[in-house]
């Protein structure tokens, strides 16, 4: 029998990478649902080839312009109760998390409440409420498999290790777009340059937090969140050229690391096919051809939003939710051209520094602190201008 796979996001780039796993494996995924937001060409486009039997967009209209091209045994739905329907849809077994943001955090809940495995590549539901994901998953008896590539070479690194071994997780990161550029540089820094990642190929959000370095610090709290590990024992290295996935450094002194070509077309078949490896097509690792590989210490000094991240997670309860919710709202302002690079970080730092944490806040807690930081967010920018 076929995994029968739901994607929440499909229309972005870990949505179109899995669904090109699918197509090279039609005997083992089949595709019963899929969800996006305003992409309405690209899901027509998926709708075609895979044929799901609910979709689901993010507004009325962009789900009318789908019906109008879709054969007519295809429901679709729209809005946040669209989202839930295609998490929990009955007929799916497999879950692929691929929303932006903290709007993953519902429908990822309600596929873990409807008994679904979860590929997980959306880091901010475990950020902005890690405590409530991890506990539902377990209660359920779901795995959440790592689809986030750092996550998925550590979870590969830690395949039938005793947590008691493990001294420490090193996850690497490539310092992004501007890793080469001083910080007086960044004031000049631009949506276009910021936007071209020196190794992997993915949407504009997660590329921005790539340069500001608040994606590695999102990862460290999601690290802690999927390995269950203080943040003592997470450590971040640079690593430019993206080979080593990541590494788990163990009592008897080994290292373990996972290293392949960047593509994350790896981690989402791993996350599909786990406990088994499918073949794939994909470039192969040439070390040879490589030469050598690179690392440097992840200086807190030149990437703050790194240093924010620790003491979020350190902090626990509503910081990391204020963390992300911040960081989101001043990304999306950076990428309309209405903030500069270097106001992301001091949007984020102003929010931590304004909130009243919330120890093991409940998800009504969490929606609070999500709106507060983001209204916080939103007003220290127009003040700033
Ligand atoms: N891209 C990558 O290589 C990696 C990504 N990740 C993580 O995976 C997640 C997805 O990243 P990525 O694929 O790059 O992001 P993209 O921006 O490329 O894709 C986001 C997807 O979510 C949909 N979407 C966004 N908001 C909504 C909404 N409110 N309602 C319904 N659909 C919505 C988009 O739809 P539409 O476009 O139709 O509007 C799109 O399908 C992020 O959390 C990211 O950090 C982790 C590791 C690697
Ligand atoms: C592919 C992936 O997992 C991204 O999250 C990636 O890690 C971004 O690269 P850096 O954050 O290391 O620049
Ligand atoms: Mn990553």
């Amino acid at each position: 029998m076929p995994e029968k796979i739901a994607i929440l996001g499909s229309t972005g780039s870990i949505g179109t990478s899995t669904l090109d796993v699918v197509a090279q494996h039609p005997d083992e995924y089949q595709v019963v649902a899929l969800a996006a937001g305003s992409n309405v060409d690209k899901m027509i486009e998926q709708v075609k080839q895979f044929r799901p039997q609910l979709v689901a967009m993010k507004t009325k209209d962009a789900a009318e312009c789908v019906v109008r091209e879709v054969p007519s045994g295809v429901t679709v739905v729209w809005g946040d109760e669209g989202l839930l329907e295609v998490a929990a849809h009955p007929e799916a077994t497999y879950v692929v998390s691929s929303l932006v943001g903290s709007a993953g955090l519902r429908p990822t809940l309600a596929a873990i409440q409807a008994g679904k495995k979860v590929g997980l590549a959306n880091k901010e539901t475990l950020v902005t409420a890690g405590h409530i994901v991890t506990a539902e998953a377990k209660r359920a008896g779901v795995p959440l498999l790592p689809i986030d590539s750092e996550h998925s070479a550590i979870f590969q690194c830690l395949n039938g290790e005793h947590p008691e071994d493990v001294v420490r997780l090193m996850v690497t990161a490539s310092g992004g777009s501007f890793r080469d550029w001083t910080r007086e540089e960044l004031k000049e820094a631009t949506v276009e340059k910021a936007l071209r990642h020196p190794n992997w190929a993915m949407g504009a959000k997660v590329t921005i937090d790539s340069a500001t370095m608040m994606n590695k610090g999102l990862e460290v709290i999601e690290a802690h969140w999927l390995f269950d590990l203080p943040y003592e024992k997470i450590d971040v290295i640079l690593h430019p050229q993206s080979i080593i996935h990541s590494m788990v450094e163990f009592r008897d002194g080994a290292v373990m690391a996972q290293l392949g070509t960047p593509d994350m077309k790896v981690p989402i078949q791993y996350a599909l096919s786990y406990p088994r490896r499918l073949p794939l097509a994909t470039e192969r690792l040439d070390l040879l051809k490589l030469a050598r590989l690179d690392f440097r210490p992840a200086d807190f000094d030149r990437y703050p939003c790194l240093r924010m991240a620790y003491e979020a997670g350190k902090a626990g309860g509503t910081m990391t939710t204020v963390l992300n919710a911040a960081n989101e709202v001043a990304v999306a302002a950076f990428l309309k051209g209405n903030c500069s690079f270097l106001m992301i970080e001091e949007v984020v730092e102003r929010a931590l520094n304004a909130h009243i944490p919330v120890t093991n806040p409940s998800l009504e807690e969490i929606d609070a602190a999500d709106s507060w930081a983001r209204q916080f967010a939103s007003d220290c920018m127009l003040h700033s201008v």
